[in-house]
Order: structure tokens, then C-alpha cells, then sequence
């Protein structure tokens, strides 16, 4: 079933969230939830996204809330801390809030830091979470191909699972990946999927180990396990600031995932300073549960956006709508 424009305008509520600790340079996230007949769901491309692009977001939310979702081979997925790029000092208090993660994503490469400030973020990680536990860095595009191999090769010291990202295009990616062949850090490729209009030409050029797959970028679970069949690489499930709601969408569909050989960004509800449920999607235990999420009319109201950004928000609805009825 497909909702039609006044569905989706009857249900929305639009959130402004605060976050517990800065991340992607905002201190608040906007969301837009929807009520359909499967359950809450959710919309929130961030801020500076246009249309094009945000219109996968929502045919995501569409697919969650207007169908089932696909078969559960498990019910709860083991999450990876995310820790972003915060001062060596602020990281106990950071990792604190994800109980029983034995994996931490840093941050790195943030604009306006230094090598050094990498380092003695990920040396706080390891010393934090112990010679057992698995250290993955996330550069968001943020290095050329020179900076990457420099970087990775002074971070390699703390013994990396794999680095995201690290270049922005995917020639730079398949030039790094050769070239630090030796370090045996395996390369996943994030933007280069959710933000290409081709998500598997990473994989078809041998530029990624691995890839970061996102439910609300790729347009919903069931277009994300379409790209995980086709891309015949090992995969692993994250999510983008989501509220509650929008992490459990990325926990069905890591749920889907035949092979899961990696921790999931699953737990960045510990990010939030609030959220739209009495019973966030937090780990506990290391894990996230796949289960659906009560929206709070409580929580709704005391975290309504301004109304001027309430407006914002459903004329995006409205003409990512028509985006996707031209589709
Ligand atoms: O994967 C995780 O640990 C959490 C999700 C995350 O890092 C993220 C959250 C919002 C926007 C971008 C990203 C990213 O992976 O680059
Ligand atoms: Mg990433």
C-alpha cells in the first residue's frame, strides 16, 4: 500500500531534539515522525539535503510505516559505540553511555583539527575499551589520498577493524586501498554508496572491503537488501542521528542481513539528550533489540519544533512526495 500526499501531511510531527554531545558541527536534530499502518516511522534527511536526495529518505519512511518488514533472523544487534570528534578528556564520558559496546567508531579528520588531535582521540578509544575490543575510524571524505595514507599509517598503532571513508571520491579510495595494502586496514565505503546515484559502483571498481549500509539514504530496508545481494561484499548496518524510531528501521533491516560479521552504528540514541519514546533504542548489553517503537504524545509536544520549522518540513514532504510520484 502506498500512502497517498494527505496520509503522510495527517500523521507527521516534526521534533527538534538536543544532543548530548556536538556531532556533524549541529547541536540539535530535526526529525520528522510518521504514523502509517505498520507503526511509527521516520523522516530526517539532514538540514542541507536537497530534494533529490531526500526523496529516498522518505520512500524509506514509506516502506517502513505502509509494509512489513522483512523476515527477522535475529533480535537484537550487537552496536558499535560512536564517539565523535571530541577531546582525548571527553571520552570516558562519551564511551559511558553505550554499557557493554565492545566496538567504538571514532570520528576523525573533523575540520579545523589536526593528526594529533586523531591520535590522541583513538589512543583515549583503546585505552578505554581495552586490547580486546575493536577500534573502526570514520574520516567522512575528510582526507586526500597523501593524508589518508599518513594518517592511517600513524593510527594503524592502535589496530583498526577497518576505515571508513577515508577519501571522498571513489578513485581516491581504490588509490589508497592499493597503497596501504600493507597496513592490512580494510577501506568501507559510506557517502560513496548512500549519497551516489550508483551505491554499487564502489564495489564494481574494488574500492571498498566493505560496505556501510544505511535503511533511510538507500530508500528503505527492501532496496538496502537489494544493494547488500548485489554488491557481494560484507556489509555493515548504521544509521544517520536517527530518534528511536528511525534506529529501529536500521535495526529490521540488520536484522535481514543473511551475514553480519560486524558491530552496527545502531546505538547513537545514547547521543541524544532526548527522544520521541519512554523506551529509547539504547544498547544494552552491547545490543540493540529489533523491536518497533511507541511514539510519546508527550514527548512529541514537549519537543515540537518551532512552528515556522514544522512548515519547513512538510513542504519537504510535500515535494519530496512529488518527487517520488515522478519516479
Ligand atoms: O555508524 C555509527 O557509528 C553511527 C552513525 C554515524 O556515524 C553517522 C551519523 C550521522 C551522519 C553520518 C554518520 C556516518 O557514518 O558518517
Ligand atoms: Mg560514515
Amino acid at each position: 500500500m502506498h500512502p497517498d500526499l494527505d496520509d503522510l501531511l495527517g500523521s507527521a510531527h516534526v521534533v527538534t531534539l538536543p544532543l548530548s554531545t556536538r556531532f556533524r558541527g549541529i547541536d540539535v536534530r530535526e526529525a520528522m515522525l510518521l504514523r502509517g499502518p505498520y507503526g511509527w516511522t521516520e523522516f530526517s534527511p539532514f538540514i542541507e539535503y536537497d530534494d533529490a536526495e531526500s526523496a529516498s529518505w522518505l520512500a524509506a519512511a514509506i516502506d517502513f510505516g505502509w509494509s512489513p518488514p522483512p523476515a527477522a533472523l535475529r533480535d537484537s544487534i550487537p552496536a558499535n559505540a560512536t564517539l565523535p570528534a571530541v577531546g582525548p578528556d571527553e571520552v570516558t564520558g562519551v564511551l559511558d553511555r553505550f554499557p557493554g559496546c565492545r566496538t567504538v567508531k571514532v570520528k576523525v579528520a573533523e575540520r579545523g583539527q589536526a593528526l594529533a588531535d586523531d591520535v590522541a582521540r583513538v589512543a583515549a578509544a583503546r585505552e578505554y575499551i581495552g586490547a580486546e575490543g575493536r577500534i573502526r575510524v570514520d574520516a567522512n571524505g575528510g582526507w586526500g589520498v597523501d593524508e589518508a595514507e599518513t594518517a592511517l599509517r600513524a593510527l594503524a598503532a592502535f589496530d583498526l577493524e577497518y576505515a571508513e571513508q577515508p577519501c571522498a571520491s571513489v578513485a581516491e579510495l581504490a588509490a589508497l586501498r592499493s597503497r596501504i595494502r600493507d597496513l592490512g586496514v580494510p577501506i568501507a565505503a559510506d557517502e560513496s554508496v548512500r549519497k551516489a546515484t550508483d551505491p554499487l559502483a564502489v564495489a564494481r571498481a574494488g574500492a571498498a572491503d566493505l560496505l556501510v549500509v544505511k535503511a533511510q539514504p538507500l530508500g528503505g530496508i527492501a532496496a538496502a537488501l537489494r544493494i547488500v545481494a548485489e554488491a557481494g561484499l560484507p556489509v555493515v548496518v548504521s544509521s544517520a542521528l536517527d530518534t528511536s524510531v528511525g534506529l529501529s528501521m536500521g535495526a529490521h533491516l540488520a536484522a535481514a542481513v543473511a551475514d553480519l560479521p560486524f558491530d552496527c552504528g545502531l546505538g547513537t540514541a545514547a547521543l541524544l539528550a532526548a527522544d520521541v519514546t519512554d523506551r529509547p533504542l539504547v544498547p544494552v548489553e552491547g545490543a540493540v533489540p529489533v523491536r518497533r517503537i511507541e511514539v510519546s504524545d508527550e514527548l512529541l509536544a514537549r519537543y515540537a519544533a518551532p512552528n515556522e520549522r514544522r512548515g519547513w518540513w512538510l513542504e519537504r514532504l510535500r515535494r519530496c512526495h512529488a518527487v517520488l510520484a515522478r519516479t
